[in-house]
């Protein structure tokens, strides 16, 4: 995909939160050839010069992000804070609207969206599933939408497949990147077969099992849905049709 002019080649973008342990991390990050990993703000402040050189050493590239904002202003804050720590103008921008639900506040998304646009940030704002709310993202300067699969944390899967199919038809030439809600494989999968641009996933990686293994199962599935997406996959049919053709079958009898 092309993003802010930039090309970004593995559709897979990982959190970097939950993990066991720094290392596990970097071990995620490598085997899922991830180029784009996301970083909060408060987390970099949690782990110091230690955590960035662990990033560094991943070779992947920081999008940091405003999670638990829950205002413009606390937003627009982190923003700013983020682009001098991270030297990066990309921002992955969340406010956050109900404590419990996690539920983008999709209204001071755009507001917030308006004014760090016009500051020259590369925003890639996390919204909801709403065509309008995308419309206005869009005429605020965002060259790019990530709706949500499900609620963050959930590993639900998509909650809403025909929101998200109207998205994709709806902004054909806009890389859209679905984020938050992705539980496993299949579900990135089936993201990337209904032709986005990309996955973001952080819980279903940083808590599984082993997450070094599902980093790399997430990665395969990305690229499988993908392949099949550009394949041209075949529409379902309400009726039977034979796979193999009657013409020209022997008469007996
Ligand atoms: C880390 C991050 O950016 C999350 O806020 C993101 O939305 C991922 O959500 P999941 O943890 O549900 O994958």
């Amino acid at each position: 995909m092309q993003v802010y002019g930039t090309k970004v080649k593995t559709p897979l973008f990982l959190g970097t939160a939950r993990y066991p342990s720094p290392a596990i991390l970097l071990q995620a990050i490598q085997t899922a050839q991830a180029e784009v990993i996301t970083v909060s703000l408060r987390r970099e402040g949690a782990g110091g010069g230690a955590f960035r050189d662990l990033l560094a050493q991943s070779g992947a590239r920081v999008l940091p992000n405003t999670a638990g904002c829950h205002s413009v202003a606390e937003a627009i804050t982190t923003a700013r804070m983020a682009r001098e720590v991270f030297q990066t103008d990309w921002l992955k921008l969340e406010v956050i609207g109900n404590a419990d639900s996690l539920q983008p506040d999709v209204f001071q998304t755009v507001q917030a969206a308006k004014v760090l646009c016009a500051e020259g940030f590369k925003v890639f704002p996390y919204t909801t599933d709403d065509l309008i709310v995308g419309e206005r993202l869009l005429e605020a300067g965002c060259q790019v939408l990530m709706p949500w699969g499900a609620p963050i944390g959930t590993c639900q899967g998509l909650r809403n497949p025909d929101a998200l199919r109207a998205m994709r038809a709806h902004f054909p030439g806009v890389p859209l990147i679905v984020d938050a809600g992705i539980g496993a494989p299949s579900h990135a999968a089936q993201v990337m077969e209904m032709g986005f641009d990309g996955v973001l996933t952080n819980t279903a990686v940083a808590l599984a099992g082993d997450p070094v293994a599902m980093a790399g199962a997430l990665a395969g599935a990305v690229g499988a849905g993908q392949a099949a997406y550009h394949a041209g996959i075949v529409a379902p049919r309400d009726m039977a049709e034979p796979s193999t053709p009657v013409f020209g079958l022997a008469v007996l009898g």
